[in-house]
């Protein structure tokens, strides 16, 4: 009865792990949950999320859960990351979901991954600007970074961590002292100002922001953040008054959440709330 039961969930989870199955359905040992958890053989991407325990990396887990052309998602952090892994593990869908906690287990988190996204760091509180956080997020970004060069030197690396403006050179340089520095595989992530482009410019217009396209070019920290407002979609013009009020409102989006949750964060919902496999504003080097 006990090698039946046996069987039976090591076909359930065969899928999982195409390459061992036959080993699990010849064994008589009862399977141990974290061996249904270890596997992963379904086509997709292979996706890690650097500090998945916090504000944005939970929903960002969540999301990449979701995705269909994700198969594999390894959440690090060096806090909390078995607790969201537990959670998230749970949902029923198709990607096969691994916890790393701490620096001892950076290399197995990252070995084998097509896609690193990096939200690990301290967000901005109230007063504060994004490089007021440099001297932390810098250091944390550049060891990430080098974790990356050794175990997944191939894999696109999309950096939310702030500054970005500064975040991105960063790693850039790291990736170039370890001769594996490609232009088109590191991202800053600036998706949010055109996310807050679509939606206040709609505001104005009277439109659904979904039907709204506003190009933001630049950077991703005040004035750097430069919306076309002239290149509008569907085409629209605005008055002197609209522009100012747009221009600065975009601008500083950021701010206005950070103000709006009183030291208890930045943007976190609106940040992931684009799909970063599919379309992304970006910085690059
Ligand atoms: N690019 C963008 O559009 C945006 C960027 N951000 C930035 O994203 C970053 C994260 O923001 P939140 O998730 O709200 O912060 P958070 O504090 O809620 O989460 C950060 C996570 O990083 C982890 N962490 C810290 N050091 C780490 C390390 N060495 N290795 C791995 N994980 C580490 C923390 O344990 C925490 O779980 C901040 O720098 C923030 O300014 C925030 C919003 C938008
Ligand atoms: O403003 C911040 O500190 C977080 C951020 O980058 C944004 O919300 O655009």
């Amino acid at each position: 009865m006990e090698q039946k039961t046996n069987q039976r969930i090591a076909k359930i989870s065969g899928h999982l792990y195409p390459s061992n199955s036959q080993i699990m359905e010849d064994s008589s040992e009862v399977m141990m949950r974290a061996n249904c958890r270890a596997k992963g053989g379904a086509p997709g991407f292979k996706v890690a999320i650097l500090g998945a325990a916090g504000g944005i990396g939970q929903p960002l887990a969540m999301l990449m859960k979701m995705n269909p052309l994700v198969s594999v998602l390894h959440l690090y952090d060096v806090v909390n990351s078995p607790g969201v892994t537990a959670d998230i593990s749970h949902m029923d869908t198709g990607a096969v979901v691994r916890g790393f906690l701490g620096q001892p287990q950076l290399e197995s988190a990252l070995t084998g991954m097509d896609l690193v996204i990096i939200p690990a760091g301290v967000p901005r509180k109230p007063g504060m600007t994004r490089d007021d956080l440099f001297k932390i997020n810098a250091g944390i970004v550049k060891t990430l970074c080098e974790g990356i060069a050794k175990s997944c030197p191939r894999a696109i690396v999309n950096l939310i961590s702030n500054p970005v403006n500064s975040t991105v050179p960063i790693a850039a340089e790291v990736f170039k002292k370890a001769g594996i520095y490609d232009p088109k595989r590191l991202l800053g992530v600036t998706m949010l100002d055109v996310v807050r482009a679509n939606t206040f410019v709609a505001e104005v217009l009277g439109l659904d922001p979904r039907e709204v396209d506003v190009p933001v070019v630049g950077g991703h920290a005040g004035v750097t953040i430069l919306p076309l407002l002239s290149q509008v979609k569907p085409p629209s013009s605005f008055t002197q008054q609209e522009i100012e009020y747009l221009t600065d409102r975009i601008q500083n989006g950021g701010t206005e959440v950070v103000e709006a949750k009183a030291g208890t964060g930045s943007a976190t919902l609106s940040m992931v709330s684009h799909n970063l496999l599919k379309t992304s504003n970006i910085i690059t080097c």
